[in-house]
């Protein structure tokens, strides 16, 4: 990438700013002391040779101000045009605040449109390396005047995820109202417990309604959302109170000392507040080995304190050990997702669904493309290069193949990625398997519940697929007239959520013989 090469032990660190960390909720009137500290945090970090990037929510909020409205309107119209004056009004905040400490900043500004273009893409992520190796501090927003609810990003938390991903960030540091995240509601349970390390996200059951605010678009859960991404992509994500900018340091001083720590086999934890232990020293292990051999070494997968223990307040010195402030750390992915395939699940808006059979889960992970026989049905309304997503179906078995299913489904298993996505219903399950499917398998599609592998970018368009699903490769230019490619998505443009959705399980529960899907085991 032009402009950029990382240097020895520098890290890239986006920090996340919600509105109510930057405006009064109820004043509108910006939060300055936060602000200067946020500013001297990003500049010393900067100053020690680090990239710094912020993602600073507050445009509607800033511009409510500069009108004197006291309520966020409703319309959508009117919030782009306060938003429209409220960021030019932000940007000149920042970048007076960081003149006085002679930073440069830029302003970025986005919309999920703008990044599906492959190319598009690139030249986003191009423009911040660049910045990044001029030493610039790019503060990115959403583009509120083009975003409409198709293209939006939904939230400055998904957004912030984005950037940490298109950056390839070490840190994403989202900035709340709360400390942490915690089990329940703190507000209303004083036994809620702390959060403190989450080693895989996929384990993480939480009460999500702990936090939010009247002036954001987040609460908890987006920043989960957020998390979630973002350590695919092998960026440690932190969840810290925003009203204690200064913490962003001492966690990432705590969090690479510790992996020297670990790495180095001391018992002993460095002491994070100790400005003599170099931070760029830290920094030059490699960080996800480091934060593997991390969550090897613990027992547990979420690690959890009483809301109020002592070893909670800030700086205590217990048992010899020092402790970071309160926040909660997600810890990376150690097989990060590449960028291509990044962009992909997170860049691309997905236009509809592709049901896929296990033979065609086992040749994705064979590094095979996706061929129209292991499609099994097709939903929504899509054209060719847009993004799909793709969800698994099991084949019922041979006993069952002679009787139709007789009851309703009951769901029994949702993809955690996407709750919002109900399993087929039993009428349309059992007529995908007999229309179009050109083996007279039935396939079981409610029990267990399809669930969702990945994302592809497809060759055909949805109409295309719906006719040439199930067929050999040979067929389509019989059916369709033409043959654009043999493969529905070639493996290139399929991109897994994670590696436990990148391998199907064994035995496959497909009954296709290996050789239709080019492979070598079913
Ligand atoms: N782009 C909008 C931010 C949307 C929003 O409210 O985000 P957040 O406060 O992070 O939940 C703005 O600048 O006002």
């Amino acid at each position: 990438m032009a402009g950029y090469m990382r240097k020895h032990g520098q890290l890239t660190i986006v920090i996340k700013l919600g509105t109510s960390s930057i405006v009064d909720e109820n004043t509108h009137e910006p939060l300055l002391s936060i602000l200067s500290v946020i500013v001297e945090t990003a500049v010393k970090l900067r100053q020690d040779g680090h990239n710094v990037v912020l993602v600073s929510s507050g445009a509607i909020g800033v511009g409510l101000r500069r009108m004197d409205l006291v309520k966020r309107p409703k319309q959508l119209s009117k919030k782009q045009a306060l938003a429209a004056i409220g960021q030019c009004r932000l940007m000149s905040l920042w970048d007076q605040m960081f003149a006085h400490l002679r930073q440069p900043v830029a302003q970025i500004l986005l919309t999920r449109n703008d990044i599906a273009d492959r190319t598009q893409y690139r030249n986003a992520q191009n423009t911040f390396f660049e910045l990044l190796g001029m030493g610039v501090i790019p503060i990115v927003n959403e583009n509120d005047t083009l975003a409409v609810t198709e293209i939006k990003f939904g939230d400055n938390d998904t957004l912030s995820a984005i950037t940490a991903g298109m950056v390839q960030a070490d840190y994403l540091f989202l900035m709340t109202d709360v400390d942490c995240l915690y089990d329940t509601n703190p507000r209303t349970n004083p036994d809620a417990k702390a959060i403190e390390i989450v080693e895989d996200i996929a384990d993480l059951k939480v009460d999500v309604s702990t936090a939010g605010s009247s002036v954001g678009t987040g609460g908890m859960s987006t920043k989960i959302v957020a998390a979630r991404l973002a350590t695919s992509a092998g960026v440690t994500t932190v969840i810290t109170k925003s009203s204690k900018p200064g913490n962003i340091a001492a966690i990432i001083r705590y969090t690479e000392a510790q992996k020297v720590a670990r790495i180095s086999s001391r018992n002993s934890v460095v002491n994070f507040q100790d400005d003599s232990v170099p931070l760029a020293q830290a920094a030059a292990l490699n960080l996800h080995a480091a934060n593997h051999a991390l969550a090897a070494s613990s027992n547990s997968t979420l690690t959890s304190t009483p809301r109020d223990s002592p070893a909670r307040t800030p700086s205590p010195q217990m048992d010899g050990r020092e402790h970071a402030p309160l926040h909660t750390r997600f810890l990376p992915n150690p097989h990060p997702i590449r960028d291509r395939w990044f962009w992909i699940l997170h860049g691309l808006a997905p236009h509809g669904k592709l049901y896929i059979d296990h033979g065609a889960w086992h040749a994705l992970s064979d590094k095979a493309g996706l061929l129209p026989v292991g499609i099994v049905d097709v939903e929504g309304t899509f054209a060719q290069q847009e993004a799909v997503e793709l969800w698994v179906v099991k084949k019922l078995s041979s006993t069952s193949h002679s009787q139709p299913p007789s009851a309703p489904p009951t769901p029994s298993r949702h993809s955690h990625h996407n709750h919002s996505h109900s399993p087929l219903t039993h009428a349309n399950s059992y007529s995908a398997s007999l229309h179009g499917v050109a083996s007279p398998a039935l396939f079981e599609l409610h029990n267990p519940a399809p669930f969702e592998i990945g994302r592809a970018v497809v060759n055909y368009s949805a109409q295309e697929i719906r006719r040439i699903k199930g067929l050999h490769s040979t067929q389509i230019h019989d059916v369709l007239g033409f043959a654009d490619s043999e493969y529905v998505a070639v493996r290139e443009n399929v991109a897994f959520f994670g590696i436990e959705k990148s391998r199907p399980p064994t035995p496959s529960f497909g009954t296709r013989s290996s050789s239709e899907h080019g492979m070598c085991t079913e």
